[in-house]
């Protein structure tokens, strides 16, 4: 299962060297050295962000969806699917080759059991960032964009449970065979705006943490959420967590225990 990765949106738009460097000639690096060790079943995590900025209606999203990305790295991760395929169609590919792209939409909670919980350097993402200005007063919560063409003007994306991506790898792993290529969107078919990010956020923290109205951040597309029929039919999987409060809860539970992330020897 292939996961390292530089995946953020906006940083990607200021430093897209560092990520097709990693994302994609790591990847194909990684791709030479499985093969010499025998290894022929890769399972890589893509993302939602291939998908660029899909027509209203081809949303929700489903695998078919013209893939045309807007930002560094969606292309990065875009470009690393298509040598998964022309590998696999080629002489190259090692005997009984098979993969698995997943695109993941935005991965949010932490381990319910509260062994694992997500720890960036920095924090971008806009649940644990709430989290930490529920925690920190001096922190604010800039609103990237509130002028987008949704309902209340913010972006809207499909938030899935940790543990159901967890509970979807082990599924497609355990199901793959010699000569496979299989593509899923892993997501739960329902979309949140920014705004019942937030409102969800303070309730489950019960602090009413300072927010403030920011301009758009680059290679933001205003909606993306996912069309999962695919991967429900296919592998039987479907989200076990469709509530973002769940999610919300579960990465508060970590991050009170774990207000620092984690410590240098975990
Ligand atoms: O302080 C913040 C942080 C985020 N947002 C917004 O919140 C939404 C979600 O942002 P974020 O949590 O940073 O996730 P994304 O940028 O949507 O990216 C995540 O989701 C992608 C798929 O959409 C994955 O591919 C990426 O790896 C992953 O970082 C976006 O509209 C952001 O503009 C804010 O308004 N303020």
């Amino acid at each position: 299962m292939h996961f390292a990765a530089y995946a953020y949106v906006g940083e990607s738009c200021h430093t897209p060297l560092a990520y097709y460097n990693t994302n994609l000639v790591g990847s194909i690096s990684l791709l030479s050295a499985i093969a010499e060790a025998g290894v022929t079943r890769i399972v890589f995590s893509s993302t939602c962000a291939t998908y660029g900025e899909p027509p209203a209606d081809l949303i929700p999203i489903s695998e078919t969806c013209e893939q045309r990305p807007i930002n560094p790295y969606g292309r990065s991760k875009l470009a690393f699917e298509q040598v998964l395929k022309d590998l696999a169609e080629s002489d190259e590919a090692p005997h009984g080759f098979c993969f698995a792209i997943l695109r993941y939409f935005n991965i949010a909670g932490a381990d319910p059991r509260g062994r694992v919980g997500e720890d960036h350097q920095p924090e971008t993402h806009l649940i644990p960032r709430c989290l930490q200005a529920a925690l920190d007063d001096h922190q604010v919560i800039t609103i990237f964009g509130t002028d987008y063409p949704t309902d209340d003007g913010t972006c809207i994306r499909d938030y899935v449970h940790v543990d159901d991506l967890v509970d979807a790898h082990v599924k497609v792993l355990e199901s793959l065979k010699p000569g496979d290529g299989k593509i899923f969107n892993i997501g739960t078919g329902r979309g949140y705006s920014v705004l019942d990010v937030i409102r969800a956020c303070k309730k489950i923290t019960g602090v009413n943490f300072r927010t403030n109205n920011g301009i758009r951040r680059k290679g933001d597309p205003p909606v993306l959420y996912a069309d999962p029929t695919c991967i429900q039919k296919e592998m039987g999987w479907r989200s076990k967590y469709t509530g973002i409060e769940t999610m919300i809860a579960d990465a508060w539970k970590w991050m009170l225990k774990n207000p620092h992330g984690y410590k240098e020897d975990d």
